[in-house]
């Protein structure tokens, strides 16, 4: 089956299939990975006031935009709203600071990160409390929350609002003040979020997929806090298999279920070889039965590896997203 490279959004903007994630990459190396991105055709690029990286991110933007107008139309730039901007009298000084920071006069995409609040501490993205707890607001008014991104929308300073780490009821919830433009969430060969994606699918909302080769940083996170070992997706016998059936690497063939499966990705690496193979998934295509093959691992949620608990105390918030 053929895969449209770009999901079309209202205005006719194309929000394109394969991004480039920066979490975890720090300054001078995310700039390098960023030029090697451009060169290799990324022109969506996902960012985080979280990741503490926007002005990195900005920086090598703006060298390939060269004040060209039409370069920085070609570009798809997307960043989050922390959970410490999710207050609604906070959100335009939190994304103000965003756009500064990248240095660019509008972004393409705007997401809510998560749907809990922490208290706003000027300079603490992660406030905690004494014990390690996470200095929640457990008054979040989400959808106060997300009428304010929907002024940044109106105000044209951002072309797309979207949402992060939400489930079905706070889509819905949300939804029925204005249907987010995109669902960035977890998903990956362990973790498939069939019924969040049929959600998804049914609002005709484009869902874009993080950590979509498990995330070494997560699973890593993971393993040290539960001890429970997290398997290397790409070390699973039937993407090995089918990896070497194609001609491919693992990598390519995790990608290539997702966009088979209509669902965008956004893989971060830093490394030139690994940055060119990431987007090199347009000229070949899984059968019908290796898509099968794929599905079936798939562990629902005992497969997500993003379950937020290195923010502890995080499950008590009333707007936690997962099933506890
Ligand atoms: N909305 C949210 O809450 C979240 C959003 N995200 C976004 O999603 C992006 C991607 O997710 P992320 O958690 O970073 O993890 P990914 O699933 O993208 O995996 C990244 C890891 O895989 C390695 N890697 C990348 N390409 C290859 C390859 N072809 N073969 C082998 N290894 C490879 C990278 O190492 P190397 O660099 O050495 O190649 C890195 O260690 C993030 O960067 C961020 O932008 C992530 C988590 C949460
Ligand atoms: O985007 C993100 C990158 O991963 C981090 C650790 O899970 C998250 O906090 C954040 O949501």
């Amino acid at each position: 089956m053929s895969v449209p490279e770009y999901f079309l959004l209202e205005d006719g903007d194309r929000l394109p299939r394969i991004g480039f994630g920066t979490w975890q990459a720090s300054d001078e190396v995310l700039e390098k990975a960023v030029d090697t991105a451009l060169a290799c055709g990324y022109r969506h690029f996902d960012s985080a006031q979280a990741y503490e990286n926007e002005a990195a991110l900005g920086r090598a933007l703006q060298r390939w935009i060269g004040g060209d107008a039409a370069k920085r139309k070609e570009l798809f730039v997307v960043t989050k709203l922390p959970p410490g901007g999710n207050h609604p009298e906070l959100v335009e000084e939190y994304f103000e600071t965003s756009l500064r920071d990248l240095g660019l006069d509008y972004l393409d995409l705007y997401l809510i990160h998560v749907p809990f609040a922490f208290e706003h501490i000027p300079g603490d993205l992660h406030p905690k409390n004494s014990d390690g707890t996470m200095k929640m607001d457990t008054s979040t008014d989400l959808v106060a929350v997300w009428k304010a991104v929907l002024k940044l929308k109106e105000s044209g300073r951002v072309r797309h609002v979207g949402v992060s780490n939400m489930n079905e009821e706070q889509i819905s919830r949300l939804c029925k003040v204005s249907k987010p433009e995109c669902l960035q969430i977890e998903v990956h060969a362990l973790c498939q979020q069939v019924p969040l994606i049929a959600t998804a699918n049914k609002f005709n909302i484009p869902v874009v997929a993080y950590s979509p080769l498990g995330s070494k940083a997560l699973a890593d996170a993971l393993a040290a806090k539960t001890g429970r070992e997290y398997p290397d997706l790409l070390q699973l016998p039937t993407v090995q298999r089918i990896a070497e059936a194609h001609g491919r690497t693992p990598a390519q063939i995790l990608l290539r279920q997702l966009l088979q499966r209509g669902v965008a990705a956004i893989p971060k690496s830093t490394n030139p070889e690994r940055i060119k193979q990431n987007i090199s998934v347009w000229d070949f295509q899984l059968s019908d039965g290796e898509m099968a093959e794929l599905a079936a691992l798939d562990r629902g949620e005992r497969g997500r590896i993003c379950d937020f608990s290195f923010f502890m105390g995080i499950e008590k918030h009333p707007e936690f997203p997962f099933k506890k």
